[in-house]
């Protein structure tokens, strides 16, 4: 899927510069552009790409220090200028854009679901956010941001794809420490995503398209993604177990989202050299992923790539039913204090509830 990034705030351009150099380092050609967005004008310096200043005005390059609102209030004074710096860049080959952003700051937290908004008013491609939540050891400040614009970037993005800081975090590593490794390993998943429905080597029936990405997506709402990866053989038939195995790995312990299993809809894609790739073996892991997500929509397909291992990339579309998200809105409200006693029937009614206030 050709698509453009935009780094929001500092995760944001973080993040979207691993994406870039991974895409790079393989040799995919998946990314095609990228931006990054601050109000802190040192987190720009580094970025390997053109970068927008904003919200000058009102913090001098200082950053918004955590202010959701007043980063949701400087993207839409500035949205323009960011647009101006996508002028160009997004061609008629490009078929989606990624707002990518740290949900549990003020720049990217505030800023990403104003300048969704804007992209899809004025593009027809689809706008994912790609949104990273806080650790649970952040404080709740991080918290309540990211409930909050997580809240508003699923209405106003075509889909989230959420990451959970926790699920690449090591054991004896604080979060700080660990961001660079964070990123990798989400760059590494969302850039063979992104690459899969790329390749042009092996072209068949059975090698997965860009456009059952976006369809797996269609719904919109949360996006999680799984991945594992295993030894291959070079025979096909021996690879059964390897595919099963590490389908079973990326769907209950890979996920960006621990625990999001229940799922409306799943795109099971299987990497590897495309004679080593099992056809028996792929039917089978998606028939288990439709079992354990409780969903009829479960797509699948290959991705031929040069490796010795095969890997398990799943796609899970309208995961905010799962126990996961579900939790993390509620550490959320918790944090604002008064709603820790409430009963909800219906998970989905979070999406609806007027403690949460909007961003936007
Ligand atoms: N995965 C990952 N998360 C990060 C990184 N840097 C910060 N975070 C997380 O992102 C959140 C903070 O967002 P930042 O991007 O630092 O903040 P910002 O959007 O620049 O906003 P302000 O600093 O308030 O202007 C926290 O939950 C951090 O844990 C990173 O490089 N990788």
């Amino acid at each position: 899927m050709k698509t453009v990034l935009i780094g929001v705030g500092q995760a944001g351009g973080k993040l979207t510069a691993a994406l870039q150099s991974f895409d790079q380092q393989m040799g995919f050609g998946a990314v095609l552009g990228a931006i990054g967005v601050n109000t802190a004008k040192t987190d720009l310096q580094s970025l390997p790409f053109e970068t927008v200043l904003i919200g000058q005005d009102r913090v001098n390059g200082h950053g918004v220090g955590g202010d959701n609102e007043l980063g949701a209030e400087v993207m839409q004074a500035d949205k323009t200028e960011v647009m101006s710096a996508l002028d160009g860049r997004i061609t008629a080959q490009t078929e989606s854009i990624f707002v990518v952003a740290g949900l549990g700051g003020g720049s990217g937290s505030g800023g990403a679901p104003v300048l969704a908004k804007a992209l899809r008013r004025v593009y027809d491609i689809p706008v994912y956010v790609l949104g990273i939540l806080p650790g649970q050891d952040e404080g709740a400040m991080y918290q309540v941001n990211a409930g909050r614009s997580l809240k508003t970037v699923a209405r106003e993005s075509d889909a989230v794809l959420l990451v959970d800081n926790d699920a690449f975090r090591s054991s004896g590593e604080s979060m700080s420490e660990g961001f660079d490794a964070i990123n990798d390993a989400i760059a590494r998943r969302v850039g063979l995503l992104l690459a899969a429905g790329e390749a042009v080597e092996g072209v068949g029936e059975s090698v997965v398209d860009s456009s059952e990405v976006i369809n797996t997506l269609r719904a919109g709402g949360i996006a999680a993604l799984g991945y594992a990866s295993a030894e291959a053989s070079e025979v096909a038939e021996e690879n059964i177990n390897a595919v099963m195995s590490t389908t079973r790995r990326s769907l209950l312990t890979g996920t960006s989202l621990p625990d999001a299993s229940d799922a409306d809809s799943a795109l099971v894609i299987i990497a590897g050299k495309p004679d080593t790739i099992p056809r028996k073996g792929v039917e089978r892991a998606r028939r288990w992923v439709e079992d354990e997500t409780g969903s009829m929509q479960v797509r699948g397909g290959d991705f031929p790539l040069e490796s010795g291992r095969i890997a398990s990339l799943i796609l899970l579309g309208g995961v905010e039913r799962s126990d996961r998200v579900e939790a993390f809105m509620e550490r959320a409200r918790e944090a604002i204090e008064h709603a820790a006693t409430e009963e909800r029937e219906d998970p989905k009614e979070m999406w609806h509830n007027d403690e949460l206030d909007d961003l936007l």
